[in-house]
């Protein structure tokens, strides 16, 4: 078994570093957390309420995933205007006062919109998804080798803005990271998944 016996709570504001060995688990853990994969024992839970998995995991909003590979994490035939929007609680538009913060903070060109994905660099497609993550108002994310493809300046950047978000809402994420520097930077607590 990859992740046995292993218990993990996050307060909101909290950003827990996560921290083994490569393919000891870690982003196995990060789907898991976030309802991409259903564990065979255990369960994972927000306020108390399991996280959904499966076809309903589309109504799990309230744990966000976003990891290294954008481009995978996006439809390649729809234009990002509607990829943004997925993140969209139901009523919400793109212009309305929150989205429209929230993509001035990641620097997100409104030109682009119209684009389609691979019409993108890697980080402006990352940051996209940083966005579309933060939009469904989630109390937690799970940030798996977020920045990894990113400069240094744009990740330091990127991480300015997502903390102040974090603490602003309280949102409890979950990091990891093969840079000790940055998880220096931006966690609050290490957990070890290291068996
Ligand atoms: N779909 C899969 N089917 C079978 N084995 C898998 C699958 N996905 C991952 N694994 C295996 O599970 C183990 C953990 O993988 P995981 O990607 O969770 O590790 P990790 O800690 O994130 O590694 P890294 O730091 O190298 O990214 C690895 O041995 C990997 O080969």
């Amino acid at each position: 078994m990859l992740i046995n016996e292993f218990d993990l709570t996050v307060e909101p504001g909290e950003r827990v570093a996560l921290e083994a060995p490569s393919g000891a688990g870690k982003t196995t853990l990060c789907r898991l957390l976030a309802g991409y994969l259903s564990p065979q024992a255990g369960v994972v839970e927000v306020d108390g309420a399991p996280v959904s998995c499966g076809r309903r995991r589309r109504g799990a909003r309230r744990v966000q995933l976003i990891w290294q590979h954008p481009e995978e994490a996006c439809d390649p035939l729809l234009r990002l205007d509607a990829t943004l929007s997925e993140g969209l609680p139901r009523g919400e538009c793109l212009h309305d006062a929150r989205p429209s913060d929230l993509m001035e903070r990641f620097g997100i060109a409104g030109e682009w919109l119209s684009r389609f994905p691979h019409e993108l660099s890697g980080g402006e497609l990352m940051r996209l998804c940083v966005v579309r993550a933060l939009l469904a108002r989630p109390r937690y994310l799970i940030c798996d080798e977020m920045t990894a493809m990113l400069d240094a300046i744009t990740q330091a950047r990127v991480w300015t803005q997502l903390i102040e978000v974090a603490e602003r809402e309280q949102l409890g994420l979950v990091v990891v990271s093969h840079s000790p520097e940055l998880l220096d930077r931006v966690a609050t607590r290490r957990v070890s998944l290291a068996r």
